[in-house]
């Protein structure tokens, strides 16, 4: 496992959060580092646009491409998070940390596997596109469940560039079809065009001045 995991195995977070049989699950995987308002949108734009349940936003110990030297430990991001996801089909879960596992496709396989009667879909943000075909087995997330991305500032144009948009070019679903996303059988993927929200946790975490800047991000 990489990253910091500083909870109790009895900490409820480290479960899969209920949903009904039959339910459509958007998994908002991020590090939360700290949360922001772009954040919520992602998650209501998905919520709305594909018509799910539930939004489960997972913490995760840390991305395996990322540098976790300014990380803060799991138990911090998940009581911030949980003020971003105060929605009642909001959830928020570090069950990765459970799993041992930061790989996105190993956590989607395990979900999957535990939970057959669900629907889960994949989200994430327009940036995180153009670097997905670095992702560990990020064909194996195609193939395995549906996948939105959401607009973000800077990576509008992901969506033509991306390596793994290419790849995946015949599986695009046009968004005004959103709705329908999650029934679809994998590879199949949409980009959402939104209102733009420029916050970043960077941005946030570098706000000079503070003593602590990664309390200072503003509430939705
Ligand atoms: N402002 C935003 N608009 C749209 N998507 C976003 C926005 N901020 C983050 N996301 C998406 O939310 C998920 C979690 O992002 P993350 O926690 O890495 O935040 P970040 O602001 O990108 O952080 P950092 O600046 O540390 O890289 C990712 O899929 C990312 O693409
Ligand atoms: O599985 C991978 O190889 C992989 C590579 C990069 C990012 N991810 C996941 O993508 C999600 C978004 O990460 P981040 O840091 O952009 O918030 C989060 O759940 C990461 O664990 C996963």
């Amino acid at each position: 496992m990489t990253g910091s995991f500083d909870l109790p195995w009895s900490d409820p977070r480290l479960r899969i959060p209920h949903a009904e049989p039959g339910n459509r699950i958007g998994l908002f995987g991020g590090s939360f580092n700290p949360p922001h308002s772009g954040h919520r949108l992602v998650a209501e734009v998905a919520l709305k646009r594909l018509g799910l349940n539930q939004v489960w936003w997972m913490v995760t110990p840390g991305n395996p491409l990322k540098d976790h030297a300014n990380l803060a430990p799991l138990s911090e991001r998940l009581d911030e998070v949980a003020r971003y996801a105060d929605h009642p089909a909001m959830r928020v879960t570090a069950l990765e940390a459970r799993f041992a596992s930061s790989y996105s496709a190993r956590t989607i396989d395990r979900l999957i596997r535990l939970r057959p009667r669900l629907t889960f879909v994949w989200i994430m943000g327009a940036d995180n596109l153009a670097g997905f075909h670095r992702w560990q087995d990020w064909r194996g997330i195609m193939q395995r469940l549906p996948v939105a991305i959401v607009d973000r500032p800077g990576a509008t144009l992901s969506p033509l560039s991306a390596p793994a948009a290419h790849s995946f070019a015949a599986a695009r679903v046009d968004e005004a079809c959103a709705a329908s996303l999650a029934s679809r059988a994998p590879p199949a993927w949409t980009f959402l065009h939104t209102p733009l929200d420029s916050t970043s946790s960077t941005a946030l975490r570098d706000r000079p001045g503070r003593e602590n800047p990664r309390r200072s991000a503003t509430m939705p």
